[in-house]
């Protein structure tokens, strides 16, 4: 049995989801104690209560403590883990609906489910572009992208946008599973390829994702940029409104979001979204700060070692690095002064 302490470091939710996928993938039993505790409303919120679910369904976990506020998890796998059709729905955790990031439940089962053997379909209902967490276009085009050139066999399709607060979004991802796992090298990018975008709204006028893409396609022009933007009306529950920009160099890949609210002008979602891609474009790094805390799982389940450099090393990675070491699986350094993160499969 690991027992993690959840209130290490950030004491957020990546401690849980980083330990549920170890403990998956290994079959080792775990108790968390201090859930969240760094966090305003401390334990387990219906996101992280369906990620404990979707995880223990996938290796027949017996739980304990799996209820919504709940700060300590007993999980105990009771197989290996199994490829099948699953379906994980925020809405089985907190009635009336939520907008929980299905995302995060995906990252939490994706990589035990992609090294075993077999083809698996997971339809994950709830937030699809939530923020603070990684919106399904940035999984779609970004993490997806770069786990495949790791050798992770998955693909996305997004089916509803789901927003803040309702929720009510859907996405599915298959998987084949069983192939190994490579280890990554990123330290230039490369130049820059391309610039795409997406200005997207759900039950709100058309003219509000034009004049999102207006904007961001004037603001990336002025700084010397070939953005392709494209303004959608999107399938979705609930008015939803946001600008979703990826950036594609030779090596590497990014991605930085704005969203729509209540008296927000149009305008102003854009100049959020630009204003992070130009930011990071700005650093020369070839990983974005996001990324470089997601890519540490896969690269510490690689055969090989990983090396790559972040635009910036956050108190999320350093706390999902010393987690994942809790678990003996591999050796990462982090070299705060040049941002290059080092990860040795022991
Ligand atoms: N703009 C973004 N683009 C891509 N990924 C993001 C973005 N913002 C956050 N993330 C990712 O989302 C994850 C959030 O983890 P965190 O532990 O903060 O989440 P949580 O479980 O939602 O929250 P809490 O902090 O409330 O416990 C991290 O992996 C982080 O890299």
């Amino acid at each position: 049995m690991i027992e993690i302490d959840g209130s290490y470091g950030e004491g957020g939710g990546q401690v849980l989801r980083t330990s549920l996928s170890l403990a998956a993938i290994t079959g080792e039993a775990i108790t968390i104690a201090g859930i969240r505790a760094k966090r305003k409303r401390p334990g387990l919120a219906a996101q992280h209560l369906t990620a404990v679910r979707a995880a223990a369904k996938i290796c027949q976990a017996q739980l304990r403590g799996d209820t919504l506020g709940s700060m300590r998890l007993e999980f105990i796998p009771s197989s290996a883990v199994q490829p099948g059709q699953y379906t994980f729905d925020v809405t089985e955790a907190q009635q009336g609906g939520s907008a929980g990031a299905m995302t995060l439940v995906l990252q939490t089962v994706l990589l035990p489910l992609a090294l075993t053997a077999g083809e698996s379909q997971v339809i994950l209902k709830g937030g699809t572009h939530v923020p603070f967490s990684p919106t399904m276009t940035y999984i779609e085009q970004v993490y997806l992208p770069m786990l495949r050139r790791m050798g992770v066999k998955a693909t996305a399709k997004l089916r509803a946008w789901g927003w803040y607060p309702q929720g009510g979004g859907e996405m599915q991802i298959k998987v084949n599973g069983g192939g190994t796992i490579k280890g990554i090298t990123l330290l230039e990018r490369g130049s820059l390829h391309q610039v795409r975008g997406l200005a997207v709204v759900t039950e709100l006028a058309s003219h509000i994702a034009q004049r999102m893409a207006n904007r961001t396609e004037n603001l990336l022009r002025q700084a010397g940029l070939k953005p392709a933007i494209e303004a959608l009306r999107e399938k979705g529950i609930a008015p939803g409104a946001g600008v979703f920009l990826t950036a594609e160099y030779k090596n590497s890949l990014t991605g930085f979001g704005g969203f729509g609210r209540l008296r927000l002008p149009a305008e102003k979602v854009a100049d959020i979204a630009c204003r992070q891609l130009l930011h990071f474009h700005h650093t020369g790094a070839p990983v974005d700060e996001h990324l470089a805390d997601q890519l540490l799982l896969p690269a510490t389940l690689a055969s090989g070692a990983s090396q790559y450099r972040a635009s910036e090393i956050s108190s999320h990675l350093t706390t999902n690095a010393a987690i994942i070491e809790r678990f003996g699986i591999a050796k990462i350094t982090v070299d705060e002064t040049e941002k290059i993160i080092a990860i040795a499969p022991v």
